[in-house]
């Protein structure tokens, strides 16, 4: 019988509506309960953990950072397969900081739900007997960190919420899915990459902004990131990658002082590429790392976590690329 942990975070899946808003106030064991209504799940045996009881737009790094060594410790305990409730709206940030932080073939699965526990069409216990299914599938050894929502097995590193209200919230654009759960069982298509690095014990990471570009954005992003003390800056750049002339000068002088910089786009899918001369093709030119197809939060969370383990500039940078070679996400 396989030993699976449920680890509750909280968020929509577990919330109840009361008259100021929904609030978090199912544990870990409702959540199984309800979810063994959906599918027959008596061949597994389920460890409900509660782990934090917060809505994710509410989370914090150093939360996730807790998070990864409560992963770790249910690893170590003999864990199969680990499944974790967790709010939609940070999750994708949520999944990939993990992701950074997994090691071994221990499946983690992340799921959550788009309406509250106490709905009559709640998605929450479907999601999470999904979610159980696919951990404690011999297709999901070594698959690193998952998402399952909707039916769908989506990639960490990818994965964002592209649907504010809708049952099918997550998708990977370019990425996934890499599996399916539903009443055929589950098939899985792909293997999600996996290139840990971040060591345990980290209780926060080096600040990082993300820098919006909109018709005509000023330099005012970049030097009030800079006065507040940010180690590096993603910019959430237009198209495939460029700021305007104002952004594109003020970071060029912050990469000149050692400053890391990581371009992404604003579109939601595709890679970044340095196409465009005082645009994109600049900042590549004087070391703005292009970071493929990462979001901006996904692109933040690696350049926060490479500065835990790098700090010198041109280290930082390689460390970058070579990640973002290794998920495929930017050019060999
Ligand atoms: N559907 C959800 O879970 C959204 C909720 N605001 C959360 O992230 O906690």
């Amino acid at each position: 019988m396989r030993h699976l942990v449920l680890l509750a975070t909280g968020g929509t899946v577990a919330t109840r509506s009361r008259s100021g808003g929904r609030r978090v106030e199912a544990g870990a064991a409702d959540l199984l309960h309800a979810a063994e209504r959906v599918w027959d799940l008596g061949d597994l045996r389920v460890e409900p953990r509660d782990a934090q009881s917060i809505v994710s737009f509410a989370a914090t790094v150093p939360d996730v950072l807790t998070l990864a060594d409560t992963v770790r410790q249910a690893s170590s305990d003999g864990a199969e397969g680990i499944v974790i409730t967790h709010g939609t709206d940070t999750l994708e940030e949520t999944a990939f900081l993990l992701a950074l932080a997994h090691e071994g073939q221990t499946p983690v699965v992340l799921t959550g739900a788009q309406r509250p526990f106490d709905d009559p069409a709640t998605d929450g216990p479907r999601n999470v007997a999904a979610a159980l299914r696919w951990a404690a599938a011999p297709e999901a050894a070594g698959t690193g960190v998952t998402v399952v929502f909707a039916d769908q097995v989506l990639p960490a590193v990818g994965v964002r919420k592209v649907r504010s209200l809708e049952l099918a919230a997550f998708a990977a654009p370019g990425r996934g899915p890499i599996g399916h759960v539903d009443e055929l069982g589950v098939r899985a298509h792909a293997v999600s990459p996996m290139a840990p690095f971040l060591p345990p014990g980290l209780t926060d990471l080096p600040r990082v902004d993300v820098i919006a570009q909109y018709l005509g954005a000023d330099a005012g992003a970049v030097e009030a990131a800079a006065s507040l003390g940010a180690r590096g800056l993603v910019l959430a750049g237009f198209g495939a990658g460029n700021a305007t002339p104002a952004t594109t000068r003020a970071c060029l002088r912050l990469l000149a002082d050692g400053m890391p910089v990581l371009v992404t786009s604003r579109t939601g899918e595709g890679p970044v590429a340095g196409l465009y001369a005082e645009g994109g093709a600049a900042l590549a030119e004087a070391g703005a790392v292009m970071a493929g197809d990462l979001s901006p939060w996904q692109a933040r969370l690696l350049l926060a976590a490479t500065l835990a383990v790098e700090s010198e500039p041109d280290r930082v940078r390689t460390h970058c690329l070579r990640w973002l070679r290794g998920v495929g996400a930017a050019a060999g």
